[in-house]
């Protein structure tokens, strides 16, 4: 089975259309640093509009615990949204409560509501299939038909992304599409050499890519959060880094395995060692031998690759011809660890090939840093979902919309 897309849940007009987003945007208290997540749903968004259907928009933002949290609010989003798509949006203060019900009920043809994040309620995350399910009828309790758009949380098997499109006559929206056929460039005979490199903060999301990954490449870089916990493999100190201590054993196996086939490995040669974590921390670049031989000692943390690293990675994507990227190098965010993820951005804008960026903060990064879109051949919304497409695996929110890799 293939896709299904829109064409299969034939006219909308007049129907209540459950639309999930991914429109999970960094922000600075309510300010949105990089609303590309927002403009990427608009497409499906205005179609579903044009045709007359009354549009629910759902999505999570962030990692809140299962209970409102006012910081993880998609208030601003609502904002947002509206400004892009020209009309207002009614936002619901809850996700399935009074009112939500009461902003589906007011929704005339062409209309928009954008509920509040649905990872304020256990059910969308819960381990147990039973409480998803419930969760996801209450969701479904809202519409006639289901839309499934958010591209970066389809690797997740979570209420809103899975059972709702059990429940509801579902298809794809043109998000997902259009990042499908980016990727099966990338899965189907990659032009080589072949380079993913990798970095960001959810590194035990990312580590467990890697094992599959590695037949598939022909260099594999590592910077951000994990290049840490390869350190630490290497019997190396790291200081207060991030550090997946538990996966020591693991990263131990990559770096056999990778011997074995013949993959490069790239890994940090310095790193620039902070003080402690803020835009105000002193800070020195120093051989990955040495991260805690400063006056900071143990407390010491690598917050970027060094310039050195940034120099061999740059290196690197020069010479690929087919480039994934997720994951920034450093705490980008911060001016004095931003050096080493633009180093790498400026190197994909100057591939002799396919490059792709992926993920939410390595798109606001490299925009952040001054790129502009059409340098790269392609910005993914999906981090951790696009890498898991690249490694194989079977994608929860793709399969249960027909898809089969
Ligand atoms: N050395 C590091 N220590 C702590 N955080 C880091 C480090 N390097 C990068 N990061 C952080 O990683 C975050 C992005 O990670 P992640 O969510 O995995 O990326 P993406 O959203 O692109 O998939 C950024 O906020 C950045 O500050
Ligand atoms: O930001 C996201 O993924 P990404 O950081 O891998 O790009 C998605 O919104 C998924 O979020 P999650 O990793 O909290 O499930």
């Amino acid at each position: 089975m293939t896709l299904r897309t829109l064409d299969a849940l034939g006219s909308l007009a007049g129907k209540r259309v459950i639309v999930r987003c991914d429109l999970n945007v960094p922000l600075e208290g309510t300010k949105i640093t990089d609303d590309g997540r927002v403009r990427a749903s608009i497409p499906t968004l205005n179609a579903l509009i044009n045709q007359g259907a009354k549009v629910i928009v759902i999505s999570h933002l962030g990692r809140p615990d299962g209970a409102p949290d006012a910081k993880y609010s998609l208030a601003p989003v609502a904002q947002r949204l509206s400004e892009l798509l020209g009309q207002p949006v009614t936002f619901a203060q809850d996700t399935v409560g009074g009112g939500a019900q009461t902003a589906v009920d007011g929704l005339k043809d062409g209309d928009v509501a954008l509920l509040e994040n649905l990872r304020f309620n256990p059910g969308e995350t819960a381990k147990d299939e039973g409480e998803r399910r419930a969760f996801a009828e209450k969701l479904a309790a809202f519409g006639d038909a289901f839309v499934s758009d958010g591209f970066g949380v389809v690797h997740r098997k979570q209420a809103s992304v899975y059972e709702l499109a059990q429940l509801l006559p579902s298809a794809a929206g043109t998000l997902i599409q259009a990042e499908l056929e980016v990727l099966d460039r990338l899965t189907e005979n990659p032009e080589r050499p072949y380079a993913v490199v990798l970095g960001g903060s959810k590194v035990s999301d990312k580590l467990g890519v890697i094992g599959h990954l590695l037949p598939k490449v022909n260099s594999l870089l590592i910077g951000g959060g994990m290049l840490f916990t390869f350190l630490a493999a290497k019997g190396l100190k790291v200081g207060s880094s991030l550090l997946e201590a538990d996966q020591i054993d693991t990263v131990k196996g990559y770096l056999a395995k990778a011997e074995e086939l013949g993959v490069e490995l790239a890994l940090p040669r310095d790193v620039v060692v902070a003080s402690k974590f803020g835009a105000d921390a002193e800070h020195v670049v120093r051989p990955v031998d040495a991260i805690e031989d400063t006056d900071w000692g143990e407390k010491g943390l690598g917050l970027d690759i060094g310039p050195e690293t940034a120099e061999l990675f740059s290196e690197y994507v020069r010479g690929a011809k087919t480039v994934f990227w997720n994951g920034p190098m450093g705490v980008f965010e911060l001016a004095p660890f931003a050096a080493g993820t633009k180093a790498v951005a400026q190197a994909l804008t100057e591939v002799d090939g396919l490059s792709v960026v992926g993920g939410g903060d390595s798109a606001a990064a490299v925009r952040a840093l001054g790129f502009r879109d059409d340098q790269f051949g392609h910005i993914s919304t999906g981090g951790g979902a696009s890498l898991e497409f690249l490694e194989g695996k079977r994608l929860p929110g793709l399969e249960v919309l027909g898809w089969q890799q």
